[in-house]
């Protein structure tokens, strides 16, 4: 339903895309995920024909989407990164507008203000950012699209909406829309994507299904070191390090059971002052690839 096949764009400096390829299936909710400045956004406006590829191709739906822009644009129901409304409307007016555009019904638009209890009858200039937010999501979910494209779409939003959101994709995956979902927040993930891509500078480096990281066998030891000594140490053994902050002196180990006799030793060595055990979760698996050169979470 919606592909990217060998896509590139290259700003220059080492920024851009280079070479990407994933696909979502039909009723498939993704995740697509990966560091500040990793490429999310940039393929997401090429997945709506926004900016033209350098080299590969995105499709919807078998469809070019630069040269098809418009039937992407009826036909999808995107969430941008950034949102920038016309200051000059009233929310009320641009729901108006927007509804026209996409000719949505009256009961779906007050169906999804009610969740996100927004009331529109302000002025778009006063709105706050949360609610500006809440605006572009009734906005992208208001023609009952089949596909969405939603990048960062939560960002801004308190914890209390950020859980109604996820109802709401929760309920449209069951509704059998196809969904490409970029998000730093691991319980979006948890919660919706079936499969997922992490980006990292411009690149994918890894695609797997959340239930392969799920049902995964390790199990995660949090260790905290009294001293810098011990951490220091401890860093250097061959043990899987998932996550490291050298600040806090704490580390997170991914390990098989079979490993536990081998990680007690080495740790009984060392002054510990917090130790314990806690299952391989999505975020274990992200914070593996986030990591920056010198081994630190770059969370
Ligand atoms: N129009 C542009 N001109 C030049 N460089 C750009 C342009 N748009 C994006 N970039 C660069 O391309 C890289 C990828 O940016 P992109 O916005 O796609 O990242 P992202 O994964 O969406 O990040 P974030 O999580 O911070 O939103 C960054 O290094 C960014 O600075």
């Amino acid at each position: 339903m919606i592909e990217v096949k060998n896509l590139t764009k290259d700003f220059g400096f080492n920024r851009g895309v280079f070479d990407i390829s994933f696909e979502v299936k039909k009723g498939e909710a993704y995740g697509f995920l990966g560091p500040n400045g990793a490429g999310k956004t940039t393929t997401m406006r090429m997945l709506m024909g926004f900016s033209q590829p350098g080299k590969g191709i995105a499709t919807i739906n078998n469809s070019d989407c630069w040269k098809n822009y418009y039937d992407i644009l009826g036909e999808v129901g995107y969430i941008p990164g950034e949102v920038a409304l016309p200051e000059g409307l009233s929310g009320l007016e641009f729901i108006e507008m927007m509804k026209k555009m996409k000719h949505a019904d009256d009961s779906r638009i007050s169906y999804l203000l009610d969740m996100f209890e927004l009331n529109p009858d302000q002025s778009m200039k006063k709105m706050s950012i949360g609610d500006k937010r809440k605006l572009a999501i009734v906005s992208a979910f208001m023609s009952d699209p089949n596909i969405l494209i939603l990048d960062e779409p939560t960002s801004g939003l308190d914890p209390i909406m950020q859980n109604k959101f996820i109802e709401l994709i929760k309920s449209e995956k069951k509704r059998g829309k196809t969904i490409l979902l970029s998000t730093h927040i691991f319980e979006e993930v948890d919660a919706c994507c079936d499969r997922l891509s992490i980006i990292k500078d411009g690149k994918i480096i890894s695609t797997t299904d959340t239930d392969t990281i799920r049902n995964n066998e390790n199990k995660v030891y949090k260790i905290e070191f009294l001293q810098d000594e011990d951490f220091n140490q401890f860093m250097k053994s061959n043990m899987n390090i998932v996550y490291s902050n050298k600040t806090k002196r704490k580390v997170r180990v991914a390990i098989n059971d079979k490993e536990i006799n081998r990680l007690i030793k080495i740790i009984s060595t060392y002054q510990i002052k917090y130790f314990s055990e806690s299952q391989f979760t999505l975020e274990d698996y992200f914070l593996k690839y986030y990591k920056d050169r010198k081994g630190e979470s770059s969370l």
